[in-house]
This record gives C-alpha cells, structure tokens and sequence, in this order.
C-alpha cells in the first residue's frame, strides 16, 4: 500500500479523478491510501516518511524524492490562485513586510525570487494564516495561494473596502513576464525505497496517475458540477481555472522551469540546491 499525500485545492481534482471516481477508485484504493492537505505539509508528510507520494511544492524537492513523469500543476499565463496582493501606496518595489500563506512553499519562493532577483529588494516575510484582511491589516502586502487566492479575488471590493486600495499581482504571470518560461507550482514525487517495497512498479505509478489527470481533463464538467456546491465561485470561473489557468502537463518547458527556479533560489539563499533533476 502506497501512502498518498494529496493536496486538498480545487486545482488538483482533474489529477485525482481515478482516485474518487468509478469504475477506478476501488481497484486503486486496493494500492493507494489517500490523504487530503495543505501543501506544505503534503511536503513535510513525505520528507518525513509518513507518506510515501506525495503531490509537493517544487520548493520542497530533495535529491532523495524522485519526481514522477508527465504531470503537473502549472500554468502558462495567469494562475488565479497565487495573489500576492499590494496595499496602496505601496508598490511592489517599496514594499516591506509581507504576510505570507503558511500553506505555501514554491509561491512563497518565487515571490523571494521575484524581490530579491528582479526588484533588488529584501522584504521581510511573516508566516500568517489565509485571512487577507487579517493579513493587510498587519503588513504591506500579502501572498495568498490556493481556494482562499481564488475567494479573495471575488470578494475584493469588500477586502479593499476593510484594508483601502489595493493592487493584485498574479505570481505565475510575474515569473513568466521575466523569464519566458511557464509557472511550475508542484508535481507528484515518490521515495523511491518506499516504491520499492510496494509492490507498484515505477511504471505502473506513472500510469496510474497520468491516465487519471488525462481521465479528470475530459471530466471537467462533471468536475464544474461537483465543485459548484463545495467552493463560493461561480461554475464559469471553475471551469476557466480548470482548462486555462492551470496546466496539468510536465513538459520539457516545465522542467527547465524546475531547474531555473532552484538555481535562482539556491543563489539568493532562499532554498537549498538542487543541481540535478531526480525523475522515476
Ligand atoms: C496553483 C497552485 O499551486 C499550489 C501552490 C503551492 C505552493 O505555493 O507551495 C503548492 C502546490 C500548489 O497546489 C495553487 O494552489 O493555487
């Protein structure tokens, strides 16, 4: 039995579609234990042994996990759900202290990156849970990733009416404006002893779980019906999140992105080195 920790965002649903649909959600379950959190604990599960596989932050990667093929949460533009949201008059290159998600770990990065890197500034960050207008009461700026990015964004008249004006950056739309590059937020990763002893080839995970992302994109509208009453958002907007926000393929692209974003984490200090991509 593999130990599975997922994350538990609308973003990843068309990635689990196998795991909770018929007619393979039995057959699997025969293999998979599945467990739902937040990213960066879905991380701290795995690099602690309490889980074997876990869908991670690429912030969180180590030379010990092997990333498993072909699928990602990523996006090509604008993502919806990484908001790093400014309080006016502040800009992003005057601002100083930024309550920061404690759910995140690669948003968190590339908004380090983005200020030490590319603005040649050195906020301070403070870790907060997801209250935007707790969070804009207290410092400058905020990040905000996942369902709670995605609610803020609908209620912004009444953040701004609590907190004053203020300006909504998209992360991944920052990253990829300066690098050219698509926005890697997390892929599925595995210890590889543990896969060992599971009897679950390398093969057969990475079939299992790509056949399940590519069974969860032609769902989409059954995902939007299932979402509707579970998120405060309209079905448009979970569908748009679905099929044009996030890209859900780990593509050449995607890689290089992996490796850029460690390399410019590694350099500012922001996170240990990665120098080699460890795939199954
Ligand atoms: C696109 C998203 O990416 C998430 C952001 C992560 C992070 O900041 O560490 C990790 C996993 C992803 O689920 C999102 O949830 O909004």
């Amino acid at each position: 039995m593999l130990r599975v920790a997922a994350i538990n965002f609308l973003n990843p649903a068309p990635l689990m579609w196998d795991f909770e649909h018929p007619p393979l959600a039995a057959p699997l379950a025969e293999h998979y234990s599945l467990h739902y959190t937040l990213p960066s604990l879905c991380a701290e599960e795995l690099l602690s042994g309490r889980a074997d596989l876990g869908l991670i932050p690429i912030a969180s990667l180590t030379p010990d996990l092997a990333i498993v093929p072909n699928c990602a949460i990523a996006s090509l533009g604008r993502v919806r759900s990484i908001q790093l949201i400014v309080k006016e008059p502040h800009t992003l290159s005057t601002v100083k202290t930024i309550a920061a998600d404690t759910a995140s770990r690669s948003s968190l990065a590339y908004a380090e990156i983005l200020f030490s890197k590319f603005l040649n500034t050195n906020p301070s960050f403070l870790p907060a849970s997801a209250d935007p207008i707790a969070m804009l009461q207290q410092t400058d700026a905020a990040i905000l990733i996942g369902d709670p990015a995605l609610i803020a964004l609908e209620s912004r008249t009444h953040i701004e009416q609590a907190v004053g004006s203020c300006q909504w950056f998209d992360l991944a739309y920052e990253w990829h404006t300066r690098t050219n590059l698509p926005w890697v937020a997390a892929v599925w990763a595995v210890r590889p002893e543990a896969l060992a002893t599971s009897h679950i080839t390398p093969a057969q995970l990475t079939e299992d779980l790509t056949n399940s992302r590519n069974h969860g994109l032609t769902h989409i509208e059954d995902l939007v019906r299932q979402w509707t009453p579970r998120i405060p958002l309209p079905p448009d907007t979970i569908r748009d999140y679905l099929t044009h926000n996030i890209h859900y393929t780990l593509d050449p692209a995607c890689a290089e992105t992996i490796h850029l974003f460690r390399q410019y984490a590694t350099e500012a200090n922001i996170l240990p080195p990665l120098p080699n991509l460890r795939f199954l």
